[in-house]
């Protein structure tokens, strides 16, 4: 570790509460849950309903995402770094009953099925706290109660952020809808976001959108899973907001199994550093597995012409400035890339180019990132590392170890569980780790 170098200041002013001009730049702020009472609630009655293949250990659980949140503030090195979901929405309605009205009715009106309309105002009368509690846990002292949110850990679903834009998610479940508003109002209504309400982008009805299926591949590239979860026509929506207001130039729809494995697109393809993408190795192997549909603008009024690509590693080449290295989920055996995959092993968060985290359990993964220059260290021994000194993120390449196997239980990865809604984009000059 005595060699990390130091990196260069940021150079990027900003004017927005959102910045991602590109994945796996320097991390300055995200979004996360720490499970807490709501996966209490997950039973072997309502687990496969709530999406979860099995009952979590919540304390071990805690302790596992506190200590990512710790690597996180030790990468980034400021005190408002990682910012508790939990928190922002208590904060968002204290700040006014407007933010709470809209809440409720946003809620009642979404799953109607539900009969929460039946208890509206008695709901809008709940306090700050208990309409906070209300909202994780579905439990309160009046006589209808709503599921919990335990996916809530996974923040990365509830919007994707793309330049100085951030697009709210369409859950594709029931078990997820509620995430989506509670998401709606912090943006809406938080004293932190609301100045920059016009920079939500909000989907049409009747699409699906989950934040895991977006990734930002350079300033005017990105990539959107057409999954399981996010629909071609939010696809379609997406790109007609983004050539409109940023500037992206090129959307690449890729298709993907519709099924739970591959649920979004970061289940099988997450960059590492600008350079290095971590794949699921059937994507760029198997006809008819990771084909693209490319969209481009093609004039003024809003239309756009599409193209079929067979290949999704062609379209990539031409596409961006640089050439990428894949590193392989799994290693080699097509054994493992499964059983490595199915646990979040190329679900890697990277909070700075070549500073990343996966979980410990995907070892062959791990092996794979040491052959390409990676450091491998457990994050207990990061931090104890760095205990009294900054870690400066620069050239040498860090993958650091989460034992996550309580939290891999809820088929997440490191990625799934941050909303990063900042990053500084590498000052022009200095090259990126893993080159
Ligand atoms: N981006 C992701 O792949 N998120 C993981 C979400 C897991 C959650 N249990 C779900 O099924 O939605």
């Amino acid at each position: 570790m005595d060699t990390v170098q130091a990196s260069p200041t940021p150079s990027v002013e900003q004017s927005s509460a959102y910045s991602i001009p590109a994945e796996a730049h320097l991390l300055e702020q995200v979004i996360v849950h720490t499970p807490g009472s709501e996966m209490e609630l997950v039973s072997p009655a309502n687990r496969e309903d709530l999406l979860f293949d099995d009952i979590l250990f919540v304390g071990h659980a805690r302790q596992e995402h506190l200590l990512m949140c710790s690597v996180f503030e030790k990468i980034v090195g400021r005190p408002d770094a990682v910012l508790q979901i939990k928190d922002l929405l208590r904060e968002t309605f204290e700040a006014a009953e407007e933010a709470r009205h809209a809440f409720v009715e946003k809620l009642c009106r979404s799953l109607p099925e539900q009969n929460l309309g039946a208890v509206e105002d008695e709901l809008k009368r709940f306090s700050p706290e208990e309409l906070q509690q209300f909202a994780l846990t579905g439990q309160s002292d009046l006589a209808i109660q709503a599921q919990p949110v335990p996916n809530l850990m996974f923040t990365r679903d509830l919007a994707a952020v793309v330049h100085d834009h951030i697009i709210l998610s369409h859950a594709a479940t029931v078990a997820r809808t509620r995430e989506s508003i509670i998401i709606n109002v912090i943006l809406h209504h938080h004293p932190r976001f609301a100045p920059h309400s016009d920079k939500v982008i909000e989907l049409p009805p009747g699409v699906t959108f989950e934040g895991g299926d977006l990734l930002v591949a350079s300033p005017d590239t990105v990539l959107i899973g057409h999954s399981e979860r996010t629909s071609l026509g939010a696809i379609m929506a997406i790109a007609h907001e983004l050539f409109e207001r940023t500037s992206i130039e090129h959307v690449l729809a890729v298709d993907l199994p519709k099924r739970r494995a591959t649920m979004h697109l970061d289940t099988v393809f997450t960059f590492a550093s600008p350079e290095e993408v971590i794949v699921f190795p059937p994507l760029l192997e198997t006809h008819g597995f990771g084909y693209a549909m490319h969209f481009t603008a093609a004039d003024e009024t809003g239309r756009f012409v599409t193209d079929m690509r067979r290949n999704l590693r062609d379209v990539l080449d031409e596409l961006l400035d640089r050439d990428l290295t894949f590193i392989p989920c799994g290693g080699t055996e097509r054994l493992h890339q499964e059983r490595e995959q199915w646990t979040d092993g190329a679900n890697v968060f990277a909070a700075a180019p070549g500073a990343i985290l996966g979980y410990e359990r995907n070892s062959r993964t791990f092996e794979r990132l040491r052959e390409h220059g990676y450091r491998i260290v457990s994050a207990e021994s990061f931090l104890s590392y760095f205990e009294s000194g900054e870690f400066h993120p620069g050239r040498e390449k860090v993958a650091i170890q989460l034992g996550g196997t309580e939290l891999s239980r809820g088929r997440g990865g490191p990625r799934c569980m941050t909303l990063p809604v900042a990053r500084h984009a590498t000052p022009s000059g200095d090259a990126p780790a893993g080159e």
